[in-house]
């Protein structure tokens, strides 16, 4: 393929890129979606979001990253869940591997298939502080990113099944349909609803309101919330994935093209601009191509080159964003010598500045199996030493999450029960995202840093949260109590100190919001890639559209954001398009 038969090239389908290929289209613009992996939209663990656990361990879909969450390999050494690979070729999780075993790393799963991460994820849908929309149009001085204008977006994407219709600030017929966790289990008496009852007790709050819903002072809100999740009144997963399938189906027949079983290498630029101007892209076609996909067979692809009218997109996700955009000259100039990558334009920050919320959780068993049983359920916590806004967003349930690694997660069955939380608005975003070699086939070295700059102020917040949620579920007497602590102070009469606890949530800490390597911010910022518009700094054609783009990780969860993302970024690339064509 020479000739552009698309306007718009959009690389990935995460809830970044399928929006916003889709919006391209119904606007009438020829435009070609490339993911690398399967449509699975038909699967029920991905069309059910109760099956998320199924899905993110399918190996249909995943992608299996191993990271680094520090430079320091005795630290490292002491995360619990260390994957190895055994001399026999499988897993092994845990601190003893045995002889012969290679080292892998911290897993980190991401989602190859039509529709992204949104495939796979926990569902949550939750809007960042007003703060950290706010803080975009103050570094820019883009005015269109204040909170106030932001909200429009979620309108947009939302079709709101918990609120009454009308409600201000919601959605009632977006691609997204969003629930919140059923409240009854709180009207019958069982041990799961005194322990409930014991955490609003504690925090207050209760769960029937929505975090998503209170536009009065929102970033301070605390307590007890239902929780609110991208599926259907069916339970239906809904976003990136059905929004594409639903405009490739419209009888209207928009003029979008998805190409699945497509890695994209590299972004083609014109030989004769002056400015670098992305012209296409080329593709390696085949199935299982990326060596992160676990059916990976070493087959190396049918090479294709595709190009483009107007612009490249590219929301390949935080990891392979800025892999990609390296890979194709865009990044530190040193970084690129170093693999003989032609440099077409040096922009240090490319794969910097990665970060991602802390998280943990206070894991505890009962003293008797719990009777009862709800969804989880949402809790927002200030700690005393926060900064401006709130800093902890939990969910509770009898379950146990420990963080991620290959046939997550442990199941202490019937008497286990566990506040989760996540750490938001992370001091450090020292992370990086750096290639291995410029075979496009091989995951880049991805290290977070985690805690390298404020790590103490952000341990002694989450320690703090661990403190308010044992409190709160260990509220319920007996005989639910005494309970046994899992941790992160272990056992029943505990004696842990403070720092004792610290230093375990540090050792121990897991994320699964990567964001921020290839950051919006103003040119003069040395490791700014995008401006406010998307577009690469410094190069015309091309933009980033997907959760690498924050400049900072937004708020708690971020699928939801990133699907606001796509919303703005169809105004901007329209708003150009629509100028260029009244220009000709
Ligand atoms: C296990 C798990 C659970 C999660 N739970 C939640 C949750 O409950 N709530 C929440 O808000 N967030 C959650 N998240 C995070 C959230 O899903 C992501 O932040 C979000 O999906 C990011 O969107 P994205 O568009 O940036 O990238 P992604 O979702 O990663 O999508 C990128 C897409 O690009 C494709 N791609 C990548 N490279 C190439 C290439 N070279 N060529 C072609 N295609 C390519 C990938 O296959 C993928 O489909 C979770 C994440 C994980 C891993």
């Amino acid at each position: 393929e020479t000739a552009a038969t698309y306007d718009y090239i959009v690389v990935g389908s995460g809830p970044g890129g399928a929006p916003l290929a889709a919006n391209l289209a119904k606007a009438g613009y020829p435009t070609l979606l490339l993911e690398a992996g399967d449509d699975l939209g038909n699967n029920k663990n991905y069309s059910e979001m109760a099956n998320f656990n199924l899905a993110a361990n399918d190996d249909k879909s995943r992608w299996d990253f191993f990271v680094k969450h520090s430079s320091d390999e005795e630290r490292e050494s002491k995360y619990e869940h260390m994957t190895w690979r055994k001399p026999d070729g499988s897993f092994y999780v845990g601190l003893e591997p045995p002889e012969g075993s290679e080292q892998l790393g911290i897993y980190y799963p991401r989602s190859a298939t039509l529709g992204g991460c949104a495939m796979h994820n926990g569902g949550v849908c939750a809007l960042p502080s007003d703060d950290d929309w706010d803080a975009i149009a103050e570094s820019t001085g883009d005015k269109s990113w204040l909170a106030k204008n932001m909200r429009q977006y979620f309108e947009r994407i939302e079709t709101a099944h918990y609120v009454p219709p009308g409600t201000p600030g919601h959605g009632y017929s977006g691609y997204v349909n969003v629930t919140i966790s059923d409240p009854t289990f709180m009207q019958q008496t069982s041990d799961i609803q005194e322990i409930a009852s014991g955490i609003i007790k504690t925090v207050g709050g209760d769960v029937t309101r929505d975090i998503n819903s209170l536009d009065a002072d929102r970033d301070q809100q605390t307590g007890v919330f239902g929780l609110a999740g991208h599926a259907d009144p069916n339970g239906h997963r809904t976003g990136s994935n059905t929004y594409v399938r639903a405009t490739l189906d419209d009888p209207a027949k928009y003029p979008l093209t998805v190409q699945l079983q497509s890695l994209v290498t590299k972004v083609l630029f014109s030989k004769n601009a002056k400015t670098p101007t992305a012209i296409g892209v080329e593709v390696l076609r085949g199935q299982s191509l990326y060596k992160a996909d676990p059916r990976y067979n070493g087959a190396k692809g049918e090479v294709v080159k595709i190009f483009a009218n107007k612009e490249v997109i590219v929301s390949g996700g935080t990891f392979n964003t800025p892999q990609i955009l390296k890979l194709s000259g865009i990044g530190p100039a040193k970084e690129l010598k170093k693999f003989d990558i032609p440099v077409v334009k040096d922009l240090p920050g490319v794969g910097e500045r990665l970060a991602d919320n802390y998280e943990g959780g206070l894991l505890a068993l009962a003293s008797k199996p719990l009777n009862g049983s709800s969804g989880p359920f949402a809790v927002q916590l200030k700690t005393p030493t926060a900064r401006k806004n709130r800093n902890i967003y939990g969910w509770c349930k009898s379950f146990s999450f420990e963080g991620f690694w290959p046939g997550f997660p442990t199941e202490y069955g019937p008497s286990q029960y566990e506040c989760a939380f996540v750490h938001m608005n992370p001091r450090s975003q020292a992370g990086y995202v750096h290639l291995r070699s410029d075979d496009p086939q091989e995951p880049p070295e991805i290290n977070f840093e985690f805690f390298k700059h404020g790590g103490d102020e952000d341990l002694t917040e989450m320690l703090d949260a661990a403190k308010t949620f044992r409190k709160a579920i260990t509220s319920a007497g007996e005989p639910i109590g005494p309970f046994n602590e899992k941790h992160p102070c272990p056992g029943v009469k505990q004696n842990c100190t403070d720092a004792a606890q610290k230093e375990f949530l540090k050792l121990q800490t897991y994320s699964h919001h990567a964001a921020s390597t290839c950051g919006i911010g103003p040119a003069h910022d040395k490791l700014a890639v995008l401006d406010s518009k998307f577009r690469v700094h410094g190069v015309k054609n091309l933009r980033v559209v997907d959760a690498s783009a924050f400049p900072a990780v937004p708020g708690a969860f971020p699928v939801c954001p990133v699907f606001m993302l796509a919303e703005k970024a169809t105004d901007d690339i329209l708003r150009d398009a629509k100028s260029a064509s009244s220009s000709a």
